[in-house]
């Protein structure tokens, strides 16, 4: 996706922070998503004060709003911050950058996470999740004051699910076969295919760090009542989470060819 600047007015300050664009930047300064994810990421971390404790969002959009966390930690601009990482990933990340750290055990009150989304749809729900660190996520984010959600446009949907990538779901590993077939019937009405998501040539299961199986749905039509289906899955025992986050985004910051955009709700 390649941006031309004279769209992106709005987000001057995030983008000039983010070091994409210059006072002197000719308007044929282009962005890629790369840059869109890191203007929104930049824009999220505005909200940050001292003495926050942080919710560290997990991906290659919240990584950007990690990076400028430590950063302004570093430049004493932010001081007495506790970060709560979603993921072993993002854990060593911020280990790397300074940041101190904690978990929910010492902090169950999160004052604001900051991290990206698959999807939002109108009424900011989310699907998250394809980076695998769902469950995760979910606990920390569900602990929180403040969810601030970062996405560039792509991201949007008129529904969840309706990009028709993968909806995740966290099973434990015994019998997950039969737990992804008890889901797909589930969905049956809505076109649902289940799969156990692989990586490598060896196509062998990913793992997350809990120890569990993902199962990836996908669906040719709206999946309906968001509430029906997250109940309907969690009741399946060998189920552990899945990825819809329903009513948990209090603010979506969306970076697209007009600019930003900050969806409050
Ligand atoms: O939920 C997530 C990881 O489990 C990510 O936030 C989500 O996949 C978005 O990732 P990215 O910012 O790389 O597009």
């Amino acid at each position: 996706m390649a941006i031309p600047y004279p769209h992106f007015i709005a987000t001057e300050k995030a983008a000039m922070d983010a070091g994409l664009l210059l006072p002197s930047s000719s308007p044929s300064v282009i962005f890629t998503q790369d840059d869109l994810k890191k203007i929104a990421a930049y824009k999220a971390v505005e909200y940050v004060e001292s003495g926050m404790v942080l919710g560290l969002g997990t991906g290659s959009t919240a990584k950007h709003a990690v990076d400028r966390i430590g950063e302004l930690l570093r430049q004493g601009k932010l001081k007495d911050i506790v970060g709560i990482p979603t993921s072993k990933k993002t854990h060593e990340q911020a280990l790397s950058l300074g940041i101190p750290l904690s978990d929910l055990d010492s902090h169950p009150v999160v004052d604001l996470a900051i991290d990206g989304a698959d999807e939002v749809d109108p009424f900011l729900n989310l699907v998250k999740g394809r980076g695998g660190s769902l469950l995760r996520e979910k606990m920390v984010e569900s602990a929180c004051k403040k969810f601030i959600v970062i996405v560039d446009e792509s991201k949007l949907v008129n529904y969840l699910g309706g990009s028709r990538l993968a909806m995740p779901v966290e099973v434990i590993q015994f019998c997950w076969r039969f737990t992804a077939e008890r889901l797909r019937k589930l969905f049956e009405e809505a076109g649902c295919v289940a799969k156990l998501r692989t990586f490598g040539e060896k196509e062998e299961p990913f793992v997350t760090d809990n120890g569990n199986f993902i199962v990836d749905l996908y669906f040719e039509r709206s999946i309906g009542d968001l509430k029906a289906a997250s109940d309907a899955i969690l009741q399946l025992a060998g189920v552990v989470e899945h990825g819809m986050f329903l009513d948990m985004a209090t603010t979506v910051i969306v970076a697209g060819e007009l600019g930003l955009t900050v969806k409050n709700k």
